[in-house]
């Protein structure tokens, strides 16, 4: 696999999420809690955590997305400025697929059964660049081949049925790529596959990094894989962000015990063994008071289980979400 550079966080950020909070409302209680975020042009930022922390709902926000019955009651969304929350529906359409595109762990969700994999290319292309016919046609082949389908003239005339789990991620990366974004966001997009296609496929995203200038919002509850593509890391915790910093930074220096404990989770290099963290992510709804994290906490003290902890810088680039760090 390609060496990934560590970036500069340049300019103005391409996508800024600012104490965003998501409610559920049948139950009236949060989801998400003071999500601030930041994703700069061209850099790949990984988002990590346990399941439930909240990273896919962090990631379809980018899109403006809620899943039905989720709703926003805190927070903006700016992309280059704009807030999504206060756009009209019909701007923030145009926006999806235009300016930020969306792939996932499983590309049959995204690709519909019924058309090829050509038609649905040609159609993105179609709503966001208006292109028709054999233009369209010339560049949906082109994608697939920029996203190395092998075999893309044929390929396009193949339903999604017709192709293997790899080479469906790679149609369902020039859907998203169709409309030329400029953020991707990845939730957990090489889960689903084999060691070997999951290697292509993080090769083939920093490929399009390169190329493209793309910015990655890159979703995974693996810290290795994070540790392979990212320039910079979030770690959330039950609905929050606990710590941010560059990469190198974070595996060699964490600060939350809770980055600690997931660093440490990791099998160890030869072994096939795994020290868990004990416990389990507090549920929405049954966040506690204090630290959410403090229940888990082998450091807590009485502060922690009282009061709430905001997120303090602790070094160039680098804030942690604890009072003892
Ligand atoms: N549509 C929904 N309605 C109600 N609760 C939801 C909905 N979607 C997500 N949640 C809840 O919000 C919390 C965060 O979910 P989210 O899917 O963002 O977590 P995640 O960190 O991506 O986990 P995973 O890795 O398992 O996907 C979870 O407790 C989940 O049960």
């Amino acid at each position: 696999m390609a060496a990934v550079e560590p970036r500069a966080r340049e300019g103005v950020p391409l996508l800024r999420i600012e104490a965003l909070g998501l409610c559920f409302i049948p139950k009236r209680y949060a989801l998400l809690d003071k999500v601030d975020l930041e994703i700069f042009p061209g850099e790949i930022l990984g988002l990590v955590g346990e399941s439930g922390c909240g990273k896919s709902l962090t990631g379809l926000a980018c899109l403006g997305l809620f899943p039905s019955g989720v709703k926003p009651f805190s927070g903006r969304v700016l992309f280059k400025g704009k807030d999504l929350l206060c756009l009209p529906e019909k701007e923030v359409r145009a926006y999806r697929g235009r300016r930020v595109a969306l792939i996932f762990q499983e590309p049959l969700n995204a690709l519909n059964p019924v058309f090829t994999v050509g038609y649905q290319i040609e159609e993105v292309l179609k709503l966001h660049r208006g292109l028709r016919g054999e233009a369209a046609r010339a560049e949906a082949i082109r994608l697939l081949s920029e996203v190395r389908l092998p075999d893309p003239e044929t390929r396009i005339r193949n339903y999604p049925h017709e192709l293997s789990g790899g080479m469906r991620q790679r149609a369902m990366i020039a859907m998203a790529l169709a409309g030329e974004p400029e953020l991707l966001v990845a939730d957990e997009p090489t889960t689903a596959l084999d060691v070997t296609v999951q290697a292509q496929i993080l090769d083939l995203l920093l490929e399009l990094r390169e190329r493209r200038g793309l910015a990655i919002l890159f979703i995974s509850h693996d810290l290795a894989l994070i540790r392979e593509v990212a320039d910079r890391v979030a770690v959330m915790y039950a609905g929050e962000v606990v710590e941010v910093a560059g990469k190198d930074e974070l595996f060699e220096n964490p600060r939350h015990p809770y980055t600690e404990a997931l660093l440490s989770a990791r099998p160890e290099f030869g072994t096939r063994k795994l020290r868990l963290l004990p416990g389990q992510v507090p549920s929405p709804g049954k966040w506690p008071a204090g630290c959410r994290f403090a229940p888990r906490c082998r450091e807590r003290e009485l502060r922690c289980e009282e009061e709430h902890p905001e997120m303090r810088p602790v070094g160039p680039g680098h804030a942690v979400r604890c009072f003892r760090r």
